[in-house]
């Protein structure tokens, strides 16, 4: 498989605060991977390099065959890269469809009928289309995750970025939105995933790569990662000798 996304020797730096330090890596197209670091690693940093709302020092960001890096963000937005926000944050006074319909016609440039109907199909894959109406701000907690997804879903990403979705919800509400998950990369979006609950990133991805003070530690098959002593250590907070 080519690379959907490559990163190269990327780096970024608040003063003394290193958020990327000379990160590379590859996505495949059609891939899903995970990310997971301590609190503060670098993780929705590397999202906002990616996306364009932070600026690298240094290093290099191609997509879908194009170097991007200095590409302003709405651009990115339209070439195919969307992602949802840890802390969600939808219009709170329009409605859910209207949310998604956003996205629909500032990510994908859809308009009319061709941008409702889309709204339509991507409240169905992420199990919004009862709340069509409902305005956003009176939302629960897993719906608001799932309209973060929908409404990054709507610009029609070729890559989505999910940014700890799971957090917060409850076990049975995880499970839920696992399946929508699954879904969405089996109808071959590319997806890159940060994730603390660990056990939802396992039931999706195929690659784990470990961040730790903006540096990769880790990257390969999740067992492998999980297994790994020195990722156990940054990550776990467990002692490889005791
Ligand atoms: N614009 C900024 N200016 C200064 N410091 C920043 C900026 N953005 C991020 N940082 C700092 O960079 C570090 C990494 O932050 P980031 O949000 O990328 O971490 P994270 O791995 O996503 O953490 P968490 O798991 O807690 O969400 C933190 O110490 C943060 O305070």
């Amino acid at each position: 498989m080519s690379a959907l996304l490559s990163v190269s020797d990327l780096s970024k730096s608040f003063g003394a605060v290193i958020v990327a330090d000379e990160t590379s890596f590859e996505v495949a197209q059609g891939a899903a991977i995970g990310i997971l670091g301590p609190n503060g690693a670098g993780k929705t940093s590397l999202f906002n390099l990616i996306t364009g709302a932070m600026t690298p020092n240094a290093g290099r960001i191609t997509f879908d065959g194009a170097d991007i890096t200095a590409v302003p963000a709405a651009k990115r937005c339209k070439m195919g890269i969307a992602r949802s926000f840890q802390v969600p944050q939808p219009f709170g006074g329009m409605t859910v469809f209207e949310n998604a319909l956003v996205g629909a016609v500032q990510g994908a440039g859809l308009s009319g009928r061709e941008a409702e109907a889309h709204v339509l199909d991507v409240l169905e894959a992420t199990g919004l289309m009862n709340k069509a109406n409902v305005r956003a701000g009176s939302l629960s907690l897993l719906d608001r995750k799932r309209l973060e997804m929908a409404r990054a879903l709507a610009a029609k990403p070729k890559l989505l970025l999910l940014d700890e979705i799971a957090g917060g919800l409850t076990d049975a509400e995880c499970v839920a939105l696992i399946e929508t998950i699954k879904n969405v990369h089996a109808a071959g979006t590319t997806i890159i995933w940060i994730e603390h609950v660990v056990h939802a990133l396992l039931a999706v991805v195929e690659k784990l790569i470990v961040i730790n003070f903006g540096k990769k530690i880790a990257e390969g098959a999740p067992k492998t990662i999980m297994d790994s002593p020195h990722v156990k250590e940054i990550y776990l907070g467990v002692d490889p000798h005791a």
